[in-house]
């Protein structure tokens, strides 16, 4: 750790502390996530989820892991430096982020989780803290909860944050898999134009019903593999038609917003996979001609009905997708400026998916904001948590089309979830100082 000078904490998170720090031989800005669980062996250490997946991962929308120290039972993760987390890029805004920027983004983390998913992984804590940006770059990072969809199942230990988890983890299914990811991500990008999250629960119950407070109640029709999961636990859904997403994300297109109900679906299954998302409408103009093509071809357009087919021939045909739609950010392509991660790695990016889906059949199957983004406490990570096993929520009187109140700046609550919807806003403390922890 010598060759390493710690400079300032950029991060504090359930496992790990995170420096940005030197390298003093280099000169290189780099992340040092300093462990807090003490390790006394070396297996000990590369046994951790985060060594296994990350070390097998190079895109450039995954965080580079460089190295791993342990040094005095203190175990180091050297990551690449990445400027903040989505999360804080969103928590400051007072105008809302444009579609462009929204769309950029998504197209990177999309890219980033075809390739893991590609190759047998999936994140499981999606969140936007876990989204690192640099510039128009952004990357998925901490892999402390990745798992193997080879990994058999059950997967019964605590997964992912509250507000961006599947309902098929909150009602407890041990056979969940990539398409958490999916969801996480349906909740993020709403979160993206929204600045408030989509789906803020107080608690594990709060959240279903907060969910069906805007999808509706599941039925026979669009999820009965979640009936099936509810009655295995006794627990009844709260009754609500839902609204539909474009009143929720007003300033989202509509392809934006069929994307959005579309990753937010009840049943996994009627979930894109990541590659599905690429190809979606929304994404139809982040395909980036390399200046030196631009003379001679024009811009090409993924059809809209393209299958990953399509897609693959565009790529062999030299239509890089680089999530840059717009012409300004294209046009830093060829800045002498640009660094060195985005004139290598970004134009790899499908190529590399390309390539990964030949050789790895593993694959498995703009107004102010009105309210300060403040979410509410949440616990850590825990094994137990609150359940909802043998939990009954009496059917509420249903509230057509009814909406989580604007969340106050600071809002704590008590009560039961659906106080939540009908206190008036006043009733809420306020105050700045909520750490933004909604696990368990
Ligand atoms: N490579 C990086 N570059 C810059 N900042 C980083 C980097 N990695 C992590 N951070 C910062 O540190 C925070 C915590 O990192 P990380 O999520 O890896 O820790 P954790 O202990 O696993 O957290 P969690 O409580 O989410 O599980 C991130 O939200 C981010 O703000």
């Amino acid at each position: 750790m010598e060759r390493y000078m710690l400079i300032k904490e950029v991060g504090d998170g359930t496992f790990g502390s995170v420096w940005r720090a030197i390298n003093k031989q280099t000169g290189e800005v780099v992340a040092i996530k300093k462990m807090k669980k003490k390790y006394y062996t070396w297996e000990e250490c590369v046994n951790l989820r985060e060594v296994k997946s990350l070390r097998k991962m190079n895109h450039p929308n995954i965080v580079k892991l460089k190295e791993v120290i342990r040094e005095n039972n203190i175990l180091y993760f050297v990551f690449e430096y990445m400027e903040c987390n989505l999360y804080q890029l969103m928590k400051d805004k007072e105008k809302l982020f444009s579609e462009a920027e929204v769309r950029n983004w998504c197209f990177q983390v999309f890219q980033g989780l075809a390739y893991m998913h590609q190759r047998g992984y999936f994140h499981r804590d999606l969140k936007p803290e876990n989204l690192l940006v640099a510039k128009d770059l952004i990357k998925l990072a901490d892999f402390g909860l990745a798992r193997e969809t080879s990994a058999i199942p059950p997967y019964t230990e605590y997964v992912s944050t509250r507000w961006y988890r599947a309902p098929e983890v909150l009602l407890q299914s041990y056979l969940y898999g990539p398409k958490v990811d999916m969801w996480a991500m349906g909740a993020i990008m709403a979160e993206l134009f929204t600045l408030r999250p989509l789906f803020p629960g107080a608690s594990e119950t709060d959240q279903i019903y907060k969910i069906c407070n805007i999808l509706g109640t599941p039925t026979m029709d669009t999820w009965s593999g979640g009936l099936c999961l509810a009655r295995n636990i006794n627990y009844q859904f709260p009754q609500f038609n839902g609204v539909h997403l474009s009143v929720v994300i007003p300033s989202a297109s509509d392809d934006a917003v069929n994307l959005i109900a579309s990753l937010c679906s009840w049943d996994p299954s009627k979930r894109p996979t990541a590659m599905e998302a690429l190809q979606h409408p929304f994404f139809q103009s982040c395909y980036y001609v390399p200046p030196s093509l631009r003379a001679r071809a024009p811009i090409t357009r993924t059809p809209p009905s393209a299958g990953t087919k399509d897609l693959l021939e565009q790529q062999t045909a030299k239509k890089y997708p680089v999530a840059l739609s717009d012409s300004r950010i294209a046009g830093n392509f060829s800045s002498p400026k640009l660094p060195a991660m985005l004139s290598t790695g970004v134009q790899r990016k499908l190529d590399l998916m390309n390539q990964d889906l030949n050789k790895n059949d593993k694959t498995m199957k703009s107004t102010v904001r009105q309210q300060k983004y403040r979410p509410p406490v949440r616990n850590s990570p825990t094994n137990t948590g609150e359940k909802l096993a043998n939990m009954t929520i009496a059917p509420r009187k249903p509230t057509i089309g009814q909406l989580p109140r604007p969340m106050k700046a600071g809002v704590r609550w008590s009560g039961s979830s659906s106080d939540l919807l009908i206190r008036p806003a006043q009733e809420f403390q306020s105050g700045n100082n909520y750490p933004r922890k909604v696990a368990g």
